[in-house]
């Protein structure tokens, strides 16, 4: 998978060098391309902002740059080859705003499967919407939220999503850190949160391992864990809870 990240703070961006991500670019699983906004710029200043038409307090990223920038990163008709064998494809435009639609783990999925995504964190108050719109005229957009609150920048967002996108590519994670029995992952009881978990000691600070975690029978550790999903879940996510359908619990519970 290729990552085109245009930025005017690219230094933000140096956790991809790290970790996860960071080895998932070095087995070649990941080319992650950053680029310099202001070096599409051509006054002395390099502006990349400029008050807002309408009024009201804040600046918005002006076009000409991220035109520019795209065209450059991502010129028309430019595709990168498609993932096992898939035909080649065009980039799809990622833009973090709180105004997008949810950035979920089934959207991480989602984008997961393409070969070429292209960010574009926003600064300020955000970026020219003729930017967004011009660029859909020539690939797929994606304006995504990460959360119900305002960041200065889109670049943490960016993070956030690249993380959540590269753990799920073959071969980022190892079989020992599978991605398939995440919270989210379908399959697992759908959406519900994860239950608490545990490891060595079996006695800490006078506080036991549960029991049946030590039973070694996995009907009933499956149980139980099922019970403490749905509890955590009841506690954090009432909508969560709301959205499960008693005969699908009876189902399950049938399966152990
Ligand atoms: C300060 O106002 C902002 C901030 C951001 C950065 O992203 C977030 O804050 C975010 C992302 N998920 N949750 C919060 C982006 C925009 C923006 C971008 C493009 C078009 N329109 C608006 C505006």
């Amino acid at each position: 998978m290729r990552i085109d990240v245009i930025t005017i703070f690219p230094e933000y961006l140096e956790p991809l060098d790290v970790s996860l991500v960071g080895k998932a670019r070095e087995k070649g699983i990941l080319d992650v391309r950053l680029h310099q906004l202001r070096d599409w710029t051509h006054d002395v200043h390099h502006t990349v902002d400029d008050t807002p038409y309408g009024g009201g307090p804040g600046m918005v990223m002006k076009p000409e740059p991220w035109a520019s920038a795209l065209d450059t990163v991502a010129p028309p008709g430019a595709t990168v080859p498609g993932t096992d064998g898939a035909p080649a494809e065009g980039p799809c435009l990622i833009v973090p705003t709180p105004s997008g639609r949810p950035f979920t783990q089934a959207v991480a999925v989602e984008l997961a499967a393409r070969p070429w995504l292209v960010f574009a964190p926003a600064r300020y108050e955000g970026i020219d919407r003729r930017v967004i719109d011009d660029a859909a005229t020539r690939m797929p957009v994606h304006e995504l939220s990460i959360g119900d609150y305002v960041l200065a920048g889109g670049e943490v967002a960016v993070l956030v999503m690249v993380e959540a996108i590269a753990r799920l590519l073959p071969g980022v994670l190892g079989n020992v850190e599978s991605a398939r029995d995440d919270s989210f992952a379908a399959g697992r009881m759908e959406k519900l949160l994860e239950g608490p978990v545990y490891t060595k000691p079996a006695r800490w600070r006078d506080r036991e391992v549960p029991e049946v975690l030590l039973s070694g029978h996995h009907g009933k550790i499956a149980r139980w864990r099922r019970d403490e999903a749905l509890r955590r879940t009841a506690a954090h996510r009432p909508d969560l809870v709301a959205a499960f359908r008693p005969e699908e619990l009876d189902r399950r519970d049938r399966e152990v």
